[in-house]
């Protein structure tokens, strides 16, 4: 039996795509930020780091899917922050983003990790941004890095 497990290493060439939402900046400024600093302490350099900005998290498949199109970037990021409000909204909006952003990795083959956050409150969302549940921007990231060392002796 063989068994590929992903690695944190040799990530030092890696061109990577973060694709994020404006929407409840507050929160994904901090996920962006977290994001960041994993790539970069796993080697990968700032300067191979993209960022796209999107309005919402509605709108991360499509330039998600147009990124993974241009065959630039070893993998994708993306991040953002769905907070519940009163009405349904914050289902259509997730549900939306979270199988858009699922067929661009399965549809174009470029690793795509999910860093939507779907949180109750604000102070939910904070707690996963750098507060006291860590930071999901930086375990995606991280989970990305993984990710892209088992799909490379695939
Ligand atoms: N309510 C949230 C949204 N809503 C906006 C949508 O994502 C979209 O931009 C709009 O419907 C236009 O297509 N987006 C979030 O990222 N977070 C929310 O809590
Ligand atoms: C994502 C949401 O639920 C939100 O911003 C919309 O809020 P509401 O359902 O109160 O209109």
């Amino acid at each position: 039996m063989t068994i590929y497990a992903g690695t944190l290493t040799n990530h030092e060439q890696r061109h990577i795509a973060i694709v994020m939402s404006r929407f409840n900046t507050l929160i994904t400024d901090a996920l962006l930020a977290g994001a960041k600093e994993a790539l970069m302490m796993h080697g990968v350099v700032e300067t191979n780091i993209d960022v796209y900005y999107v309005p919402g998290a509605f709108e991360i498949p499509l330039v998600a899917e147009k990124v993974a199109l241009t065959q630039k970037y070893d993998g994708i990021v993306t991040l953002g922050a769905v907070i519940r409000g009163e009405t349904d909204h914050y289902d259509l909006v997730i549900n939306g983003s979270m199988s858009g952003i699922a067929q661009v990795g399965l549809k174009t083959g470029v690793p795509t990790v999910f860093g939507v956050l779907t949180a109750d409150s604000l102070e939910q969302a904070q707690h996963r941004a750098g507060g006291k549940a860590g930071n999901k921007g930086g375990e995606v990231a991280t989970a990305l890095l993984e990710l892209l060392s088992v799909v490379d002796v695939i």
